[in-house]
């Protein structure tokens, strides 16, 4: 793997001075394709399975996933953040935007559900319309997901933009998996269907209290159809995000969000910075850092000078 990360960062820095980078790009194709056939192997056997659960935190999946392969193919960094509702993903992503405006970084700001102009639709489904049954659910998010995948985040990922993503397919495995009990593996698997495997280079998973994050999405006013469910529901899905974060220690990254706004962001930037060193461009890198430091930098002057 170390060897793959290494060979990814040195063909995005060649990608566009050398015809031999096309013939190496294919070998990662290949490698891709090899490396998911044996993880669908490894999983077509016996799959775990939830069987009859007595409560929301019962459908919690302790099984190890099999690794699949990451989106490092692609001369784009994929980051996708998550975490329960309110705990402040659309905040934090507005900050690191902002850094990568002043850094004249190409980036793709999205989301799910509703990423897409059907996704927009499958959205006002999901969260404002009438009930929805657990599994037509699932395969909503599903949808909007493959929608969202095909026509968004891919192409950016192949112009080489950063894709900032506010949810993605652990959002499932969470909600959909454990919180409403369908099976984490299950939902895992619909979801790398609907992608065709496509996993983030780096998943944010910004941690916090139930009761603090249910505390700041209540402040804003209207709670949407999720949001509305009991305590225990929302108490499943953070323990399962958890532990995501312990099978996949690699991709994703528990952050306390519990702490203010400013320190969240400063450890957000570094997470970033370092998938920056592993799989970005040296101009990149200088010019993350560089944008870091001036934001860091309390203003000297007022609106005049
Ligand atoms: N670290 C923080 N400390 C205090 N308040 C915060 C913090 N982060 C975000 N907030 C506030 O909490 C509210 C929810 O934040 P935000 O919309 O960023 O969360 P979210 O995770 O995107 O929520 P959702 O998933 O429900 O859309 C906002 O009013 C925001 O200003
Ligand atoms: C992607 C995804 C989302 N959800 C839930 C989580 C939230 O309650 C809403 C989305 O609202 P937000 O304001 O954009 O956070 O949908 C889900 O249950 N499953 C998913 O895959």
């Amino acid at each position: 793997m170390h060897h793959f990360g290494i060979c990814c960062r040195r063909l995005r820095q060649l990608r566009t001075r050398n015809h031999a980078v096309c013939r190496l790009r294919n070998a990662v194709g290949t490698w891709k394709v090899v490396h998911l056939v044996t993880w669908a192997g490894s999983v077509s056997g016996e799959p775990p399975r939830p069987g009859v659960v007595s409560g929301y935190a019962d459908a919690v999946n302790l099984s190890a996933f099999a690794p699949v392969p990451p989106a490092h193919a692609y001369p784009g960094l994929f980051i996708s953040f998550e975490g329960g509702d309110g705990v402040g993903k659309t905040t934090q992503i507005e900050r690191l935007s902002t850094l990568l405006v002043a850094a004249r970084i190409a980036y793709r700001r999205t989301r799910e559900p509703g990423g897409t102009e059907l996704g927009g639709q499958i959205r006002d489904l999901l969260l404002h319309g009438g009930q929805v049954s657990p599994r037509a659910e699932a395969l909503l998010y599903a949808a909007d997901r493959a929608h969202h995948v095909a026509t968004v985040v891919r192409p950016a990922l192949a112009r080489g933009e950063v894709v900032l993503t506010d949810r993605y397919l652990d959002s499932s495995i969470a909600y959909q998996g454990a919180a409403r009990a369908l099976g984490a593996q299950e939902v895992r698997d619909l979801s790398l269907w609907a992608t065709e495997g496509l996993l983030p280079d780096l998943t944010i998973l910004l941690d916090a209290d139930t009761a603090v994050s249910g505390r700041r999405a209540g402040a804003r006013g209207r709670r949407d159809r999720l949001e509305r469910e009991p305590d225990a529901f929302h108490t499943a899905l953070r323990e399962q995000f958890r532990v995501l974060a312990r099978q996949e220690p690699e991709r994703i990254k528990v952050v306390d969000a519990d702490r203010p706004v400013g320190e969240v962001a400063a450890e957000v930037s570094g997470l970033v910075e370092s998938l920056i060193v592993a799989h970005g461009t040296d101009a990149q890198l200088n010019a993350f850092r560089t944008a870091v430091s001036r934001a860091s930098r309390p203003a000297l002057h007022g609106p005049r000078g």
